[in-house]
């Protein structure tokens, strides 16, 4: 399977999928064929083209609208006979037409266990709610942000004194191997989602 993996920062995300997709080891059963960013000069591109990755830049500020910015990205994973998409670290609001051309075939990672927490600063949303475990959660992307149906959830422990800081970090160990453990089911089709009853179906 051919993955393509939109990125807007440091891509510590994308580093593990590389790392994984590129050992042959991990028998993902895929491989990253280009990286898009919406962000120029991240770190995140470095990454990409130090692993041998294509990479593309669109910059959002280059449409008039979120639609046609999506269609841009869109054409791109075409060109490139993408088959999966993943979110790493992604903070564009994708619009509905986009998420319908890949719905069951586009991934999200999420710095915390959804459905709590939802959107942006989830670590910090946590630390508010004085919760005392937190942790990631990768699913399926559906237009309504932060609400598909969940592939795989790792947790991790809240430690008193700590910061939005410390809390990111200790949940970025975990996202490491959650991403790549959710990629894989899907790109060797030991999960899908049927998208009529948007239920996850399993191959046991
Ligand atoms: N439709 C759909 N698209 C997404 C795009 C990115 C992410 C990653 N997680 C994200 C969750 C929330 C945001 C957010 O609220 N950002 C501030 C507004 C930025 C903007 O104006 O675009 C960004 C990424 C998830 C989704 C999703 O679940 N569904
Ligand atoms: N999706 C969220 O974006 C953050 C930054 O990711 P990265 O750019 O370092 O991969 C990560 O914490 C991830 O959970």
């Amino acid at each position: 399977k051919r993955v393509g993996v939109l990125i807007s920062g440091s891509g510590t995300n994308l580093q593990a999928l590389i790392d994984k997709t590129q050992d042959p080891a991990s028998n993902m059963g895929c491989e990253i064929v280009v990286v898009i960013s919406n962000k120029k000069d991240v770190e995140g591109l470095k990454r990409a083209e130090r692993a041998g990755i294509p990479t593309k830049v669109v910059s959002h500020t280059d449409f008039k609208s979120r639609e046609e910015f999506d269609m841009a990205c869109h054409s791109i994973l075409e060109t490139e006979r993408v088959d999966i998409v993943c979110l790493a670290g992604f903070m564009r609001i994708l619009s509905g037409p986009f998420v319908r051309l890949w719905r069951g075939r586009m991934l999200n990672i999420h710095p915390a266990l959804l459905p709590l927490f939802k959107g942006t600063h989830a670590q910090k949303q946590a630390l508010e709610a004085g919760v005392r475990i937190s942790g990631c959660t990768v699913h399926f992307v559906e237009e309504d942000v932060d609400a598909g149906a969940i592939l795989v959830q790792k947790i991790v422990p809240i430690k008193h004194g700590d910061t939005e800081e410390t809390l990111q970090e200790r949940i970025k160990t975990v996202e490491r191997d959650a991403f790549p453990e959710g990629l894989k089911m899907v790109a060797n089709g030991v999960v899908y989602l049927d998208l009529s009853t948007n239920r996850l179906v399993w191959r046991d």
